[in-house]
């Protein structure tokens, strides 16, 4: 097993045995929080779709005969202004609901929790907190496939870019004989359809303990906006620009094996733990779970808000930012450096697919109420 170095990394005190997979923390080059500003824009593309949820569905006089202290929490929250922005706007939107809708009330006071896994850089995301903040904040460390907080305790519950992170890669991908074996690539796209459905199961059973978790914490008439990477029902995932870079990692990983500077049974037991669901299997799981009513399963266009081609090397960077994590856990340094470097190539060779494949609907906005 590789013995990881970090380049601008905060290590948060773990460099013992540090858990890799979480996003670059610090405020280095390749640090989350300098490189988060394309999931900005995504979620700027949904934030009218997610307003116009909340004032529509939620109802805020049913939460303030319960509790006069209104508790939102950002799952998946990482480092940077992403969560910080996102979670602001989205108390003022409730705040501005109850002004128009409970004039006579006393407006809550609000507080919100701010999640990820314990290896998060937290010290960074809370530099990024305001100190005039109109809020009570906290940290909330942990897994959200499991219990975060009290019975009956939240009302608002948002998630980014951090549902499509599986909670590990089922077994059988791990045995040479099984024929979810996947050779010679990192990732589902364009492999046999067995490797497609160890990643979809592995999905299914997250997003199930993700619901049943919720369903415990949140009151009842309580929200939860997800926003997850997904893809058109039907659609092949070879077909989506994410795959195709996740191809071109295989590809160069491969070539690394060749020349030998690793072995090509690192690349065979190595797998992305990503995935991205389509509205009809998240309906189906949710429908299955029953603790929640589906408001919301839409796609659009993440690109629909801005204009312009994708930024090839900035992209790659930003993706860095976000996964250096998973490759540090099996590769040398040094090795995802050389990956990085030759994937930017790659993908300019085709970087008209990348930008025509960029357009696709692929950002999925889905919004439950609990029951
Ligand atoms: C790509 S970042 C998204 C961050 C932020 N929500 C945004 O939109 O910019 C994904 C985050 O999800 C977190 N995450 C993944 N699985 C998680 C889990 N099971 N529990 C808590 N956080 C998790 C990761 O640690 C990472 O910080």
């Amino acid at each position: 097993m590789a013995t990881p170095k970090f380049d601008s990394v905060s290590t948060n005190g773990e460099d013992k045995k540090p858990d890799l997979v979480r996003v670059n923390g610090g405020d280095g080059n390749l640090s989350y929080n300098k490189n988060s500003f394309y999931q900005r824009l995504s979620l700027n593309v949904v934030r009218e779709k997610m307003v116009d949820a909340i004032t529509r569905e939620l109802d805020v006089k049913k939460l303030s005969s319960t509790s006069n202290t209104i508790r939102l929490a950002d799952m998946g929250c990482a480092v940077g202004p992403n969560t910080v922005i996102t979670m602001q706007d989205i108390m003022q939107v409730i705040k501005n609901k109850y002004q128009s809708e409970c004039p006579d009330s006393k407006i809550p006071e609000f507080q919100i929790f701010f999640n990820d896994k314990s290896s998060n850089d937290f010290n960074t995301l809370f530099s990024c907190i305001p100190e005039d903040r109109q809020y009570f904040a906290a940290a909330v460390p942990g897994s959200f496939h499991n219990r975060l907080f009290p019975e009956a305790f939240l009302h608002f519950v948002h998630s980014a870019y951090a549902l499509h992170w599986l909670s590990g890669m089922p077994e059988e991908m791990q045995d040479e004989n099984s024929p979810a074996f996947n050779r010679g690539r990192v990732h589902y796209s364009s492999a046999p359809e067995e490797v497609e459905n160890a990643y979809a199961s592995q999905f299914d059973k997250d997003l199930d303990n993700f619901l049943n978790a919720r369903a415990q914490e949140i009151v009842s008439g309580g929200m939860v906006v997800l926003i997850v990477p997904g893809i058109p029902d039907g659609m092949p995932c070879s077909h989506l620009t994410n795959s195709i870079m996740y191809e071109l990692m295989g590809d160069v990983f491969m070539d690394l094996a060749k020349e030998e500077l690793i072995s090509e049974a690192q690349v065979d037991s190595f797998n992305l733990p990503i995935y991205s669901p389509c509205p009809a299997q998240i309906g189906q799981l949710v429908e299955k779970n029953g603790h929640f009513m589906v408001e919301t399963i839409e796609l659009t266009d993440p690109t629909s808000c801005y204009k312009g081609e994708i930024d090839i090397k900035m992209w790659t960077k930003h993706v860095r930012a976000a996964m250096d994590g998973m490759f540090l856990k099996y590769f040398e340094i040094g090795i995802v450096d050389e990956m990085f470097d030759r994937l930017v190539q790659r993908l300019f060779e085709v970087s008209d697919l990348v930008n025509s494949t960029y357009k696709d609907k692929t950002l999925m906005l889905v919004v439950l109420m609990r029951k």
